[in-house]
């Protein structure tokens, strides 16, 4: 379908604030865990336990490749990141404290993204 040249800017005016929420995220001092895909050879059974693995470097590149339809589609995958923590992780490993904590800082930049 093809999209007005205004449908094309209010589709990058939505995704604006998400590049910005992601840029903020890498920056985070707990990001650490997340920055890349998991390494399943340091972790051999993540595979087997997590279906769908995500992390920050996958959504940086699928928001740029405009993979990306709606804010929510991007959000469903940060949701996906902090699941997959929370199912392979102790909540009181280093890990899943990190996840715990970027997820609450994730929850209230965009709340206030959402909520303006
Ligand atoms: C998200 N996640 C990250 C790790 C990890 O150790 N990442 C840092 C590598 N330097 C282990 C399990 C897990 O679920």
């Amino acid at each position: 379908l093809k999209r007005s040249l205004n449908q094309a800017i209010a589709k990058e005016k939505d995704l604006a604030p998400c590049r910005e929420i992601l840029d903020q995220l890498e920056a985070h001092d707990e990001a650490w865990p997340f920055l890349l895909p998991v390494n399943t050879k340091q972790f051999p059974t993540y595979k087997k336990i997590i279906r769908s693995p995500m992390d920050l470097s996958t959504i940086r590149k699928k928001l740029n490749d405009g993979i990306y339809k709606t804010r929510d589609d991007f959000c469903a995958d940060l949701q996906l990141m902090f699941v997959n923590c929370v199912t392979f992780n102790e909540d009181d490993s280093p890990v899943g404290k990190a996840g715990h904590s970027m997820k609450t800082f994730f929850d209230s930049r965009w709340a206030e993204l959402i909520a303006h």
